[in-house]
């Protein structure tokens, strides 16, 4: 099939990049010139494991291309718009202006029969709202809107498996016509047993937004746990574990730490009680405003936390925060609880180095008036503590002989609580873990 994406960051140049390699010809557009050079020329405009080799593959079939000019997505059958949808500045709700300059751009190149597919993660209604906009400007094209649930850094495995597909559709023939045209483009992983759920515009949305609360809730609720096992001395790890061994509950999304992040779960839960509030139906989330603020407040812990080990104050103190990005196996930065908490230490009068091996640059686009160091040995240097927030393997097995010979004092603290405590104590370290005594 001939396909366009349009809006090629995280999601849609993996989107594009897996539906090529699904056999189709397919066709990324965005508006950022330098983002289109780097995936035209088959490189990966930001870390995403698996990413460079697929592009590499899609291109020299000769199956992907990618281009600024919309007039290139012409001649498509089906549309996926994937540009953002992030938090408006100073207000909860989500930005749609993107979505809807993407859809009102696409609309005078569109044919009867077309299938726009949106995959944004936008506030319930908008499909709604889109497809009668479309039914003015583009009569006969087809909206349908099919979330997508990819996680960063496993992006590409969940695109071309994902556990489930889940389509919005209008009522009648519209609708049999936008299965079926989805059902083409997914056809291969369909065929290995995938399930795919066919719902009204309305649920497929909301599934959306429900699926993200309810991730950010368990690693809340988890977080919680730690508060009250900070204050009596008991081992949320422990607790984790114990209470994940409940089919019922699982253990997946229970590690407690610094909290979530990046440019999803924050912004859609925030979204969603916006939405939720236009709607009339505040109070059905008001406990995500309760999720929202355990989560800023672990961020807080942190800080205080570093205050403490060392000796009260940050003032001229070297603080080394290992990691930048908000999960490791990327380089994204958005709402980053290692850079938010680096960022508060800094103000509290510490000089702060972070590294981290891929998100660095991003990093310093975010926040220039922190030091930036790529080299691990080298941002431990002199530190008087040492904070880790991003769990990447390579601060997981830091050695901690190794790593007391580098530092002015050895204090470090655990945000993600993936360190082995008896080992770093041993080796003549002060460890102190978030929820574990
Ligand atoms: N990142 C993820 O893991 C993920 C997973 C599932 C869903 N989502 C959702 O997908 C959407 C995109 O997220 P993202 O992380 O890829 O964002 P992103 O900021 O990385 O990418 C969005 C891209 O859209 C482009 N764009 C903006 N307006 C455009 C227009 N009119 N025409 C063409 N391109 C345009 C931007 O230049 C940018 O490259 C959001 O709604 C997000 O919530 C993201
Ligand atoms: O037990 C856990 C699990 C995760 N996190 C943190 O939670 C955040 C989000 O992690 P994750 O969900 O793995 O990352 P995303 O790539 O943001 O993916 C989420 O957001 C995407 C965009 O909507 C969805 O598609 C995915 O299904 C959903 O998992 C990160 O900061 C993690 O460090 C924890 O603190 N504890």
């Amino acid at each position: 099939m001939r396909l366009s994406v349009i809006g090629c960051g995280y999601l849609g140049a993996v989107h594009a990049a897996s539906m090529a390699k699904l056999g189709h010809d397919v066709v990324g557009i965005d508006v950022d010139q330098a983002k289109v050079n780097e995936l035209a020329a088959g490189r990966a405009p930001f870390f995403e494991p698996g990413l460079p080799e697929l592009l590499a593959e899609s291109q020299a079939t000769g199956r992907l291309k990618f281009s600024t000019d919309l007039a290139d997505a012409a001649g498509a059958d089906v549309h996926f718009v994937c540009v953002g949808t992030p938090q408006r500045k100073g207000e909860y709700a989500a930005d749609l202006r993107f979505v809807d300059a993407a859809v009102a751009g696409l609309a005078p190149y569109l044919k009867p029969g077309n299938i726009v597919v949106g995959k944004s993660t936008v506030p319930v209604g908008t499909a709604a709202r889109l497809a009668d906009q479309l039914a003015e400007d583009a009569p006969g094209a087809v909206l349908a809107w099919n979330p997508e649930f990819l996680r960063e850094g496993h992006a590409v495995q969940d695109t071309l498996s994902p556990d489930r597909f889940v389509y919005g559709v209008p009522d009648g023939a519209a609708g049999t016509a936008a299965v079926a045209a989805l059902d083409e483009v997914y056809a291969a992983p369909l065929s290995t047993g995938t399930p795919r759920l066919t719902v009204d515009y309305a649920t497929a949305e909301l599934v959306k937004t429900a699926a993200n609360s309810f991730l950010a809730t368990k690693i809340s609720f988890i977080n919680a746990m730690a508060e009250v096992c900070e204050a009596s001395g008991a081992d949320v790890s422990a607790l984790a574990d114990a209470i994940g061994m409940d089919d019922r509950i699982g253990r997946k999304f229970l590690n407690a730490g610094v909290g979530f992040g990046g440019g999803c779960l924050p912004k859609d839960i925030r979204a969603f009680m916006a939405r939720a509030g236009e709607l009339g139906a505040d109070q059905a989330l008001t406990f995500l405003r309760e999720v929202d603020a355990i989560n800023m407040r672990r961020r807080s812990k942190v800080v205080e936390m570093t205050r403490e080990i060392c000796g009260g104050s940050l003032m001229g103190k070297r603080v080394t925060i290992l990691g930048a990005a908000f999960k490791p196996e990327s380089d994204d930065v958005r709402d980053s609880p290692a850079l938010s908490a680096a960022a508060q230490m800094q103000l509290q009068g510490a000089t702060v180095t972070v590294t981290d091996p891929e998100a660095l640059q991003n990093a310093k686009g975010r926040f220039p008036e922190l030091t930036y160091e790529p080299v691990t040995e080298n941002a431990l240097l002199n530190a008087h503590a040492v904070v880790l927030l991003t769990e990447w393997k390579e601060y997981r097995n830091l050695d901690p002989a190794a790593t007391a010979a580098l530092v002015t004092d050895t204090n470090i603290i655990d945000g993600r609580n993936v360190l082995d405590p008896a080992a770093w104590r041993t080796a003549g370290w002060t460890y102190r873990s978030m929820g574990r005594p």
